[in-house]
């Protein structure tokens, strides 16, 4: 399988002096298309800071982040914007929807970012919703849905600019077991249909069971066997 993103001996140090964090130390990681990654480990482990490193969210103290041919961490941050734009999905714990928008307008707005016309938007925001089994809920706000159909629009924002790489941090943590399993059987299909490379991060063994590969993290470090 070819490794789309690739992290090479990533380092992450917060802080200075005596009140320095180690979040991560040297962690190398490949993640192929179409592959479903789910990072684990205690709280203050570092998943989140993978996420944040490996969806170019932050920059490493050393090593390196590379998204096919391209080094990201070598980058400009208006390149890393436009990559993060073009390239990359994110879904987030609390959903980080937009109150006074629409669940279609929501998942416009990756669209509108990168210009699309608003024929072919409305189109694409359209089969989004539905692929994610919310076409009767388009027109409806956030507060009028459930947890879990908030994050379904979550995830077909962070899937309509068809980008090569999902990152997700805790996406069902405020969801409940059942709803959890939901989400997380809809983000295991679209990254398999769609060949998408997913790291998601997660503390529940539910939604391990739905990884195409389990990487453990310890005091930012992979446990042996990631
Ligand atoms: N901006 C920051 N400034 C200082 N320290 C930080 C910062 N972000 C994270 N850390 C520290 O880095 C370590 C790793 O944090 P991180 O949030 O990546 O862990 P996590 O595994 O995602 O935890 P959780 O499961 O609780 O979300 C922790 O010790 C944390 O306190």
């Amino acid at each position: 399988m070819r490794s789309i993103l690739r992290a090479e001996a990533l380092s992450r140090v917060f802080g200075s002096g005596a009140g320095e964090v180690h979040a991560l130390n040297g962690v190398d990681l490949a993640v192929a298309s179409g592959e479903l990654l789910v990072v684990r480990g205690p709280s203050g482990s570092g998943k989140t800071t993978l996420l944040n490193l490996l969806g170019g969210l932050d920059r490493p103290t050393s090593g390196s982040v590379w998204l096919g041919e391209a080094e990201v961490t070598a980058m400009r941050e208006r390149e890393v914007l436009a990559t993060r734009q073009r390239r990359i999905g994110y879904v987030f714990q609390s959903f980080g929807l937009v109150p006074v928008l629409s669940a279609a307008e929501n998942v416009e707005v990756p669209l509108r970012l990168r210009r699309v016309a608003p024929a072919e938007r409305a189109e694409r925001v359209r089969a989004a919703l539905e692929a994610v089994g919310l076409g009767e809920h388009a027109e409806q706000r956030p507060y009028e849905l459930s947890g879990g159909q908030q994050q379904r629009v979550g995830i077909a924002r962070a899937l309509v600019a068809e980008p090569e790489v999902l990152i997700a941090d805790e996406p069902t943590g405020q969801l409940d077991s059942a709803t959890a399993a939901v989400v997380m059987d809809l983000i295991r299909d679209v990254v398999h249909a769609r060949g998408v490379a997913a790291v998601v991060s997660t503390h529940d063994p539910i939604l391990m069971e739905r990884a195409d590969r389990v990487v453990e993290l310890h005091d930012g470090r992979l446990a042996a066997g990631g």
